[in-house]
């Protein structure tokens, strides 16, 4: 199958990174297609203007929900179809997962709504709630300007999970947070030269004893996570 990701902000030339690396091989090979759309084009005054003051007061300015909905009809369809998931990057949404990357790694549509300003008029995400399968999702308690980093991050989680893309699947299962791993952060990894700076590789990794080996990378995960995160251990 292939992922339709469609992407709305009002700087789209943020999402021209996804024709490179790892993600321009997934878009070539047909695993995904990718549509970065200028919500200014859907408005129909001199200025292109998508914002208002904030009704109630208080600083900034708000994203007029007309263009987003002008958009919506355009890019998604006025019939509503819940097999189209819209994505709305927010800092007071859910905490995104690698659990929620994986169910939208199977999902074939995909729309990405990036705010700026102070936010989206809050009927955007209410009407869209009528039409799709609406996700706010936040990546972190820390501010950015705009949705579209956010979005940015979440495409990568959720690409690099759909079946074909990333070249050896066994990579995956090993990674901080893949199914199965317990919720653990992945060991310390090292690679050739084995003496570097007078540091050197620890021996057990040059042992060839799998089982020792296996022993000593559970041990540093635990070690690793008991003091960074113990959040994951309980
Ligand atoms: C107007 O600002 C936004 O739309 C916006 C989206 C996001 C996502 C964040 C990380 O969770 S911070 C942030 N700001």
């Amino acid at each position: 199958m292939t992922m339709r990701l469609d992407y709305l902000s009002i700087f789209p030339g943020y999402f021209d990174v996804l024709d490179i690396s790892l993600l321009g091989k997934a878009v070539d090979n047909g695993l995904v297609e990718v549509h970065a759309h200028d919500l200014r084009d859907w408005t129909h005054d001199r200025h292109r203007t998508v914002d208002d003051t904030p009704c109630g007061g208080g600083a900034g300015m708000v994203m007029k929900p007309d263009p987003w909905g002008e958009a919506f009809d355009g890019i998604i369809g006025i019939e509503p179809d819940p097999s189209v998931h819209v994505i709305f990057p927010t800092p007071s949404g859910i905490p995104f997962t690698q659990s929620a990357a994986q169910e939208l790694s199977t999902v074939e549509r995909v729309v990405f709504c990036c705010g700026r300003y102070e936010g989206i008029d809050h009927r955007v995400i209410d009407y869209a709630r009528t039409m799709w399968t609406v996700h706010e999702l936040s990546l972190g308690d820390y501010v950015l300007n705009g949705g579209e980093v956010a979005a940015l991050a979440i495409t990568e989680a959720v690409v690099r999970l759909i079946p074909g893309f990333m070249g050896n699947p066994e990579s995956l299962a090993e990674e901080s947070f893949s199914p199965g791993q317990e919720r653990l952060l992945e060991y310390p990894l090292f690679t050739r030269p084995v003496s570097w700076r007078g540091m050197d590789v620890p021996e057990v990794l040059m042992s060839g004893h799998h089982g020792r080996i296996a022993e000593w990378r559970r041990e540093e995960s635990l070690l690793l996570t008991r003091d960074r995160r113990p959040d994951l251990t309980d």
